[in-house]
């Protein structure tokens, strides 16, 4: 058996007997392919147990007592379940929890040198678990021996905190552990001073140990056996949806437990930084699930991406004069070690704040001092307490500040501003300081970030009529590298459906109908709520109480997207709010579809301005209703006819009398009005309606029954403009600040006069187009050019983040 392999039990993969079955099965399973050392450490909650012990003056012996008595029987009622009860494992194990009572009690230790007696206190967790595993193993015929570290690990005399003498503890373990031919059941987390007295390695330090362990006897491969499924993108009892990750690098976990990820000790790399070693940490929960792989080499495979949460911190501001004072104050030794991120300073300019940011416990031992400081300046001293670090890690980070810009927007629209950004010189992490329960928020939303698709957009989509359905149809056709879309919830007036994993035209025509009943607040806080980092609200309703909420969902951080008029065209006021709303939560509000279905008029209009073009005049046909109808006039159709063919055709909308009336035309003049900043209300424009006055108020049978009375007038109108080789066209103007709208008789040969079938024509005369205008022309209805162009506000939205 050439190979050496160490398996790190911690306190949680013994924390009963079915674990410690579990533990031993896996002993079992490895030692018939390797040497196995065993690494323990005290089962789960024992060292919280000691810690209150010697927390516990023994004025009250009653509590101290009872702890006492509880560890004992725990133990020892776990080695007799376990059958591992033989006389002498029976006395060694209560050997221990006597040597502990004797040490409790001893006054002269605990007062005299309370830090060593303390760390005494906690080895008792490690050495009485490395005798009850070894006891147990040796009963299922796995010949084991407990190996106590305080006798081969040497370290300085920081109790609490111990810095190992490493070659000394090399030669030591290796000697000892070298030739056993039992499996050797070594406790984690202690050691002892040149003195022999005790001490330990800093919580979470039995990792460490197995590291020393692995460096001194050489070993290929390490397996640290915990309560998750391996190193994850963030612990578990902070973002429930964080994710296993396969592999990382020796540098990679060093960094991620120096910044709290508590899942391995933060030393553990250093013995074996320069070694073949493999590490696997894994869940014992679920022995079948191979946990992650961490070994030397750098896997820039875009796994490492990850967070992390410390704290507590206070944070404060001093002028920057006070600034190196208080640097002086912190770097006294006798100071508590407070961890790598325990402290840190920003200074910008000699005219700027200085910002500080500390452990909570390390400000109460500073307390004092600083605010003595403070008087003594005749500053107050203002503190923020109980903040926390969201420190985020990524690969994409090496390659550019993207990542950073993206998480900030997201955690913006989230309405999570944090107190302080922080970004390392090293290039693969950044920090956030916020208070606690906005730190949890933004750790959820950045994990999801990190672990979707970044490309991902998410959609709702209202109103699944001839655009919507048509749109869900090309969302689920889109194909990009760059982009993927994924349609989390979809409703029309009466039935909403949520699916977070997407949602297809299958659905909709299978499953809407027995969705929920559509509650537009409570669609807006879902969306509101959910942890999606990139959202977009599409409404395809063509209704106004829709499009009065968009402020609503701006507001929430949602973008919205729609080819409804109606929102562009409410009064000035709510006009300007939607822009403000946007502007304010960095999101994008876009209705391309507007004016003119898919043809690219309103975004060439801003590009025009953009670029400091000045418009002078709008003006041509953007009713694709409009055009058909004279179009047929033109071939002699009665209007009437003409008018229930559009309708049939699906042009016209259900009440044609809503496109004769030319307020369609209209509405389309004041989107172009306003994106030229001008401030108009619909009262403003002058609009020829095609309806006849007499029908006006008749509803909609009568009125199209009636028509036929006024088709001799628009046949001789037509008649007239054909004497003359013109036609008719219904046409805008926008020019001068005003807006005409009306028939226009227009020579046939014209541009205008050569439309067909819904055609389109827009006409941008500018500074730069003076003489001969820019012309936008092309189909300007329909639902597949209209869906079209919902679909590219979409692509845009999602290209800018
Ligand atoms: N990134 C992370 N991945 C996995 N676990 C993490 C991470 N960060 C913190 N943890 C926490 O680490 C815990 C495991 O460490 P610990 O409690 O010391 O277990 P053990 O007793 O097995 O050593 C997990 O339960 C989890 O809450
Ligand atoms: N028992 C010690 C050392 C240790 O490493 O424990 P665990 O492996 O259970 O994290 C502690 O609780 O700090």
């Amino acid at each position: 058996m050439s190979q050496t392999h160490i398996l790190k039990f911690g306190g949680t993969s013994l924390q009963d007997a079915s674990f410690i079955n579990r533990a031993v099965q896996v002993v079992k399973e490895k030692s018939k392919e390797a040497r196995t050392v065993i690494v323990v450490s005290a089962i789960s909650g024992v060292t919280e147990r000691l810690l209150a012990l010697s927390n516990i003056s023994p004025s009250k012996a009653d509590k101290a007592n009872k702890i006492l008595k509880e560890l004992r029987k725990g133990h020892t009622s776990l080695l007799t379940r376990l059958g591992g009860s033989t006389k002498e494992n029976f006395e060694q194990l209560n050997a221990l929890f006597d040597e502990l009572r004797a040490v409790y009690f001893n006054e002269d230790l605990r007062t005299e040198k309370h830090k060593a007696w303390r760390d005494h206190i906690l080895s008792i967790g490690e050495r009485a678990s490395a005798h009850l595993f070894a006891s147990v193993l040796s009963a299922r015929q796995l010949p084991s021996v407990p190996v106590e570290t305080q006798h081969y690990v040497k370290t300085d005399n920081t109790f609490g905190e111990a810095n190992i003498i490493p070659g000394l503890t090399r030669e030591l373990l290796n000697e000892a552990l070298q030739s056993l031919d039992k499996i050797a059941v070594i406790t984690g987390f202690i050691g002892s001073t040149q003195q022999h007295e005790i001490t330990t390695l800093g919580r979470s330090g039995s990792d460490y140990t197995a590291a020393l362990i692995a460096d001194a006897l050489n070993a290929d491969h390490m397996e640290i056996w915990t309560d998750v499924d391996g190193v994850l993108t963030a612990d578990p009892k902070i973002v429930p949806e964080a994710r296993n990750l396969e592999y990382l690098s020796f540098e990679d976990i060093a960094e991620l437990s120096a910044h709290g990820a508590k899942v391995i000790h933060p030393k553990t790399i250093n013995p074996v930084r320069k070694s073949d070693l493999t590490i696997r940490v894994r869940n014992s929960y679920k022995p079948e699930q191979s946990g992650t792989l961490i070994r030397r080499e750098h896997q820039t495979n875009g796994e490492f991406r990850s967070i992390t949460v410390t704290g507590p911190f206070i944070y404060f501001e001093v002028p920057d004069s006070l600034a190196s004072e208080i640097s002086r104050l912190l770097d006294q030794p006798e100071l508590p070690d407070s961890g790598s991120d325990g402290f840190s300073i920003s200074r910008t300019s000699r005219f700027e704040p200085a910002q500080f940011v500390m452990k909570n416990e390390l400000y109460d031992t500073l307390e004092k001092p600083l605010q003595e400081l403070a008087r003594r300046e005749d500053i107050e001293l203002s503190v923020s307490r109980d903040l926390f670090r969201v420190n985020t890690f990524t690969n994409k980070l090496k390659e550019s500040d993207r990542a950073v810009t993206q998480i900030l927007q997201l955690l913006h629209r989230k309405g999570l501003r944090p107190r302080r950004i922080h970004r390392e010189n090293n290039r693969r992490y950044f920090s956030l300081l916020f208070p606690e329960e906005q730190a949890r928020r933004a750790a959820n939303l950045i994990n999801e970030y990190l672990i979707s698709d970044s490309n991902r957009t998410d959609i709702f989509l209202a109103g699944v009529g001839a655009v919507g359905g048509k749109l869900l149809e090309l969302i689920d056709e889109f194909e990009s590298k760059e982009v993927s879309f994924n349609v989390v919830g979809i409703c029309n007036s009466t039935h909403t459906l949520w699916n977070n994993r997407g949602l297809h035209k299958r659905d909709l025509e299978e499953q809407l109908a027995k969705g929920n009943e559509t509650d537009w607040q409570e669609i807006i806080q879902k969306l509101t709520d959910g942890d999606w980092h990139h959202t977009i609200f599409v409404d395809a309703t063509g209704s106004e109480e829709v499009a009065r909420l968009y402020p609503d969902f701006l507001e929430a951080g949602i973008h919205v997207v729609t080819p409804s008029k109606l929102a562009n065209t409410f009064e000035q006021s709510y006009y300007d709010r939607l822009r403000e709303k946007a502007s304010a939560k960095g999101v994008s509000f876009r209705y391309e579809t507007n004016v003119g279905a898919g043809l690219p008029i309103i975004s060439t209009i801003n590009d025009l301005l953009e670029s400091g073009d000045k418009i002078l005049e709008l003006s041509g046909v953007v009713s694709g209703t409009m055009t058909y109808l004279f179009n047929e006039l033109e071939k002699g159709v009665s209007f009437s006819e003409a008018v229930s063919v559009a309708k049939q055709k699906g042009y016209a909308e259900p009440d044609p009398r809503d496109d004769l009336s030319g307020e369609d035309v209209a509405r389309k003049f004041l989107t172009l009005a306003r994106e030229l900043g001008l401030q108009l209300e619909m009262e403003d424009l002058q609009v020829e309606s095609l309806i006849p006055e007499p029908l006006k108020e008749l509803d909609r049978e009568s009125f199209l029954e009636r028509l036929s009375e006024f088709d001799e007038y628009w046949k001789e109108h037509m008649d007239e403009a054909a004497s003359k080789d013109e036609t008719l066209r219904y046409t805008g103007k926008l020019k001068d600040g005003k807006i005409t709208i009306g028939v226009e008789s227009l020579p046939l040969n014209s541009p205008l006069g050569q439309l067909k079938g819904t055609g389109n024509m827009l006409r941008i005369f500018s500074s730069r187009y003076a003489e001969t205008p820019m012309i936008i022309q092309g189909a300007g209805a329909g639902r597949e050019v209209t869906a079209a162009g919902v679909l590219n506000d979409i692509l845009k939205i999602t290209k800018e983040q």
